[in-house]
């Protein structure tokens, strides 16, 4: 007996991530201050971004008791294949903004998990990057992820490289006709860092930095989209799913019923684009009920926890995408 006490090497508790909070906290340690703003934030007020997460807060669960759980078994189908749970990555544009790896790490860790991943045509690696680091791994779907563009001819060239990489849907990114007022990216001039490029486009890192963060988007989307012309367009050039990202009301609900669409994601971008629309978890039951089972609907923004998946499920989302959280996990 007797002596010094031997210190016990403990990690410092508050540096443990048990949730998706400790991971963002962890994430804002070592993100630089614009990178971290580009992520975190939402377009103008942040009022929508804020009740992205808040909302759920307003839904308690109905609890039944004495049912069986020794057998529970989270997994459902996406896209045809069976995915270990509920829940994909959204695409996210710039993913080089927080781990060197970017989208193929992604697309690793959603192989891992057995979970879709839905590539973003803002990714920092080519379709063929991306979905070779996660067949790497195991045999899993891809969504595309595109806007209408400009130019036509790129727009088709990047269904047909999706088409022969695998990819199973198209996400038509519906709510951005032009990118969201985000003051903290005018304030910051924040522009995609050296070396990273949009091999998607076949921009580099070079014709990138040459514009606003803005002006990038603008030059290359299409602000003229709409269902008439796109979505018939879209069915005329491919066999993939076509996914309509960005419904947060009926009436865009049956207009996608209308045009013979696969499915809806209820999204606002993450509260990125124009603010002041709905909560998805708010937003989902007006779709859920103008479907009446007529179309697949899956919704993102905000979830942040496995009760927040069960809310989502249980007012009718089949299936769950998180966008920020990515990042998160990647610094
Ligand atoms: C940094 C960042 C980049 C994003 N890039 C895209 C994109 O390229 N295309 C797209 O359709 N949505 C994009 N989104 C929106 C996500 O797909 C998704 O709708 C949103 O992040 C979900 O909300 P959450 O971040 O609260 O989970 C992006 C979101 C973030 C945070
Ligand atoms: C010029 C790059 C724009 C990336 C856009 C990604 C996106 O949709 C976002 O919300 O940010």
């Amino acid at each position: 007996m007797g002596g010094n006490p031997v210190p016990i090497p403990t990690k410092n508790p508050d540096d443990r991530i048990l949730c998706i909070e400790d991971l963002r906290k962890s994430a804002l340690k070592k993100l630089p201050r614009e990178v971290a703003d580009f992520i975190n934030c939402g377009s103008t007020d942040q009022i929508t971004i804020h009740e992205n997460t808040t909302a759920y807060n307003k839904y308690r669960v109905r609890s039944r008791v004495l049912i069986d759980v020794s057998k529970a078994d989270t997994s459902t189908i996406c896209f045809g294949q069976r995915s270990s749970f509920p829940l994909g990555c959204s695409p996210a544009g710039i993913q080089g903004l927080a781990h060197p790896d970017g989208e193929l790490a992604t697309a690793r860790a959603c192989a891992k998990k057995g979970v879709p991943m839905a590539i973003s045509s803002f990714a920092n690696y080519s379709i063929k990057d991306i979905r070779s680091a996660g067949l790497g791994v195991g045999p899993i779907k891809h969504a595309m992820q595109m806007y209408t563009l400009k130019n036509r001819e790129l727009e088709e060239g990047i269904i047909r490289e999706a088409e022969r990489q695998g990819c199973t849907a198209i996400f038509l990114t519906a709510d951005s006709p032009v990118l969201g007022v985000r003051y903290n990216e005018w304030r910051n001039d924040f522009r995609t860092p050296d070396g990273l490029g949009f091999p998607i486009y076949g921009w580099d890192t070079e014709k990138i930095r040459k514009q606003t963060h803005d002006d990038s988007f603008t030059n290359i989307t299409d602000d003229s989209h709409n269902w008439a012309r796109d979505i018939p367009w879209l069915r005329s050039v491919t066999n993939m799913e076509i996914w309509i990202k960005g419904v947060v009301t009926a009436e865009d609900t049956l207009m996608a019923i209308q045009l013979g669409c696969d499915g809806i994601i209820v999204s606002n971008h993450g509260g990125r684009q124009l603010d002041g629309v709905p909560a998805t978890i708010d937003a989902l039951p007006e779709c859920v009920a103008a479907a009446q089972g007529r179309i697949r609907i899956h919704v993102d923004g905000g979830i942040r926890s496995g009760t927040d998946m069960f809310k989502a499920i249980a007012l009718g989302a089949e299936y769950c995408w998180v966008g920020r959280p990515i990042f998160w996990g990647l610094s």
